[in-house]
């Protein structure tokens, strides 16, 4: 499984938000290789965080990082070029509401990101197998999407294992609950792009956390 690159990205869904920008550059100098930012409508889930316009001022704090949103979000599509406006460069979106995923994966290359096909853990992951090939990437929740802090659910490894059976160059990133505690589970089924929140966040020693999360993932990739 050599293939594929190990990714770490802090969900700074709980950290001190009022200090968006020192608590990002915090993480990315403490070893994150992607920044995972979770957009929600209060439609999709059940909870309100931040859209457009917040990224591109964090954007403009920091040029260079590569930034994924997490698009919990009842209509994609309406998002897609104010997110590219803001230099997002992963548009990672739920399919469950969404009636035409050709068009909307379509739609994110054509705005210059690339695509991440999410899906709830209610929603089985051959409902998005038709449209792999055209993703850069498949995520995985391992909580229902909404709020952080959650327990990972395990009986979603099968998904990853699937996916990773099937398809052993596909970057498969899972979210929720994951941790120093459940990292193995999730980097023996074949995940290579960890998210990680509140255990990031509330660790003390956050370098270590993540570094700790980047091992275990590369002990299953070699
Ligand atoms: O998408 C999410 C919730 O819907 C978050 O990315 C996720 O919950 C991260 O937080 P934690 O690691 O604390 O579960
Ligand atoms: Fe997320």
């Amino acid at each position: 499984m050599s293939h594929v690159q190990c990714m770490i990205g802090p969900s700074i869904l709980n950290s001190d938000l009022s200090n968006l920008h020192s608590e990002s550059q915090n993480l990315l100098d403490s070893g994150a290789d992607y920044l995972h930012l979770d957009v929600m409508d209060g439609t999709f889930v059940p909870n309100l965080t931040f859209g457009h316009p917040v990224v591109k001022c964090l954007r403009n704090k920091i040029p260079k990082a590569f930034f994924e949103t997490h698009m919990m979000v009842q209509n994609p599509q309406q998002w897609i070029e104010p997110m590219a406006d803001a230099n997002v460069d992963q548009y990672t979106f739920h399919v469950e509401p969404v009636d035409n995923v050709p068009q909307v994966i379509r739609q994110i290359k054509e705005a210059g990101m690339k695509v991440g096909l999410a899906i709830k853990p209610k929603t089985p992951v051959d409902v998005i197998a038709e449209y792999i090939e055209s993703a850069d990437l498949v995520l995985i929740m391992t909580v229902e999407p909404g709020f952080g802090g959650q327990k990972f659910m395990q009986d979603m490894m099968p998904k990853v294992k699937w996916l990773r059976e099937n398809y052993p160059t596909l970057n498969i990133e899972v979210d929720g609950g994951v941790g120093p505690n459940t990292i193995d589970e999730c980097a023996k089924a074949g995940a290579n792009w960890i998210v990680s929140g509140t255990a990031v966040i509330n660790c003390p020693d956050r370098k270590q956390a993540i570094s700790t999360l980047k091992s275990s993932v590369q002990k299953y990739l070699s």
